[in-house]
């Protein structure tokens, strides 16, 4: 019997990349349901002890540094970076996330419209303010501004957006500048990524503790993980396939 060596090795080298690609997609990080999202919030505060503050802390500092590498100085040079804050979690990360980019010499400013009276948020918004951030309620002009952070929804989210956040969201929609998005593009299906005739177009997604669904519909340059804040346990039980974080460094390049 005559073996054709060509054929032999074309079916080969296929198996041998139909392996790497099996292989890769083993080990791809996986992506989560809102409901998965939400019972591992659940499980971090209940079963692990954690406080919304220390994990908030974490995000918003992975944030900052995500940005950081993404978005040096000498690319936003003297420029403001517009920090927009939502009512819940994802505004406690922009808060959080804009002091941390102070300290790393940016120009933040705040849009927090619907600030809550919780004391976390309060204490939040005050050592921004402390530091000279400016905390504003209405929408500021992003003429001078190199950077826009969307802090304003994030796996809690459900469609369509509120009114009073409309004009953000047209803002977002509409500009050339830039947009980083903390955990979820603000007003996309946590699941099913962008709403109907579409929506925010971040080029900088930072995925939390890990990515959602809507990921998979992310079409910017830069996707990294932050929160390196998940326990193996946890993370098994999710069978998160979480990317090696490099070192020491508190977010990944996904
Ligand atoms: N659980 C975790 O593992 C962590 C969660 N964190 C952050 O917490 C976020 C989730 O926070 P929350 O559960 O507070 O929820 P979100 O911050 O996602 O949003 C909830 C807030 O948005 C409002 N909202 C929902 N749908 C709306 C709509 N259509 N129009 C206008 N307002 C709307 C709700 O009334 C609520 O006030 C995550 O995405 C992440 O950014 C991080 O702080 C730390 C780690
Ligand atoms: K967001």
């Amino acid at each position: 019997m005559q073996i054709n060596l060509n054929k032999f090795f074309n079916i080969k080298s296929f198996v041998q990349s139909f392996q790497q690609c099996q292989a890769k997609l083993s080990t791809m990080v996986k992506l989560l349901g809102q409901q998965e999202a939400i019972n591992i919030d659940i499980e971090l505060f209940n079963d692990y002890k954690y406080s919304v503050d220390q994990l908030m802390e974490l995000a918003g500092l992975s944030c900052a540094v995500a940005i950081a590498k993404c978005y040096s100085q000498d690319i936003i040079a003297n420029k403001t970076v517009l920090i927009c804050c939502g009512p819940g979690n994802n505004g406690g990360d922009g808060l959080v996330c804009a002091r941390h980019l102070k300290l790393f010499n940016y120009n933040p400013i705040i849009y927090y419209p619907k600030q809550t009276n919780k004391e976390l948020y309060q204490n939040l918004t005050h050592q921004c303010r402390s530091m000279n951030i400016p905390v504003v309620q209405t929408l500021p002009t992003t003429t001078d501004c190199g950077l826009i952070v969307d802090a304003l929804f994030g796996f809690s989210f459900k469609p369509p957006v509120r009114p009073d956040f409309l004009p953000v969201i047209d803002l977002m929609k509409s500009t050339s500048i830039p947009i980083a998005s903390v955990d979820i593009p603000s007003g996309w299906d946590v699941e099913n990524g962008e709403p109907e005739g579409g929506g925010i177009k971040p080029d900088l997604l930072i995925s939390l503790t890990a990515p959602k669904k809507c990921a998979a519909h992310f079409k910017g340059r830069f996707h990294y993980l932050g929160g390196r804040f998940v326990p193996p346990g946890l993370a098994e039980k999710y069978q998160l396939s979480l990317p090696e974080y490099p070192g020491t460094e508190c977010c990944v390049s996904l």
